[in-house]
């Protein structure tokens, strides 16, 4: 029953493929197991999941109020973590594509992975790059603030980081704290239903011709598709541990 009410409640927040036009669509980048993840499941149904696989990269859509009282469509596209191999940096194609595709960017560093920290920057030139003249707005998160006794990135680093990319800035704990992650993703949407007259519900305005707008070709292939099935497993399998749990106590 419970699982039933939890379910519904991921469906009824993120619904695969909304059908609405004017979709700001939101690209969430950073190295593996920073809580990626994590942080878009938190915005999205407020719900903390702890146990995730390895993602291979899900588009999740919804409405969100933005100051004004607009109801605004916004697609959240999770993608597989950025790892750095002796070759150099490992990319994804996932991750390029989905940079491609972003009207905005939300880069992702865990305070406890120092690495993770490191690729920001050269995931922050990724995103200059594929933007060309039209560079999207990104903000910076680092994750996984609760961690305390594991924090290996000092709490001015992140500011310092985020001022000198010219981006904005928030710590964050995915477990901890929906306010916060709610918050960061929150302002962001407003910023960008500023940005984009044409996103709210009422556009007419089609997909393609904001990709136009923007300078970009609509031809540019889509991220993969929403998995639902998939992250029902994912959350069927986190409460059946649960329920493992508090049964062996
Ligand atoms: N303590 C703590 N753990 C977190 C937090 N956010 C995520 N985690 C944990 O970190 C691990 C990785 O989280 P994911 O959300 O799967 O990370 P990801 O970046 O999507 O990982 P990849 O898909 O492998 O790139 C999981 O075990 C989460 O439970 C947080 O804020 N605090």
């Amino acid at each position: 029953m419970r699982l039933i009410q939890n379910m519904s409640t991921i469906a009824e927040f993120a619904t695969p493929e909304c059908p609405s036009n004017g979709n700001i669509k939101i690209a969430v980048i950073g190295g593996s197991g920073v809580g990626k993840t994590a942080l878009v499941v938190r915005f999205l149904t407020r719900r903390f999941i702890g146990d995730y696989e390895r993602n291979a990269g899900n588009l999740y859509s919804r409405e969100v109020q933005v100051d004004g009282g607009e109801q605004v469509a916004i697609q959240v596209q999770d993608t597989p973590g950025v790892d750095l191999t002796g070759n150099g940096l490992s990319i994804p194609d996932h991750v390029t594509c989905s940079i491609q595709w972003a009207d905005a960017v939300v880069l992702v560093y865990s305070v406890t992975d120092r690495h993770s920290f490191d690729l920001i920057g050269q995931l922050h030139q990724l995103v200059a790059r594929a933007g060309g003249a039209n560079v999207p707005p990104v903000i910076l998160l680092a994750n996984k603030a609760d961690l305390l006794h594991m924090r290996r990135v000092d709490a001015e680093q992140g500011p310092l980081l985020a001022a000198a990319l010219g981006c904005s800035f928030y710590e964050v704990s995915a477990s901890e704290d929906y306010s916060q992650v709610h918050g960061a993703f929150h302002r962001l949407c407003c910023h960008m239903a500023k940005q984009q007259p044409t996103a709210p519900m009422s556009s007419h305005t089609t997909s393609s011709g904001a990709a136009e707008k923007k300078g970009r070709s609509p031809l540019i292939p889509r991220p993969k598709s929403p998995n639902m099935q998939d992250l029902k497993r994912r959350f069927k399998q986190a409460l059946s541990a649960k329920v493992r749990t508090v049964t062996s106590v």
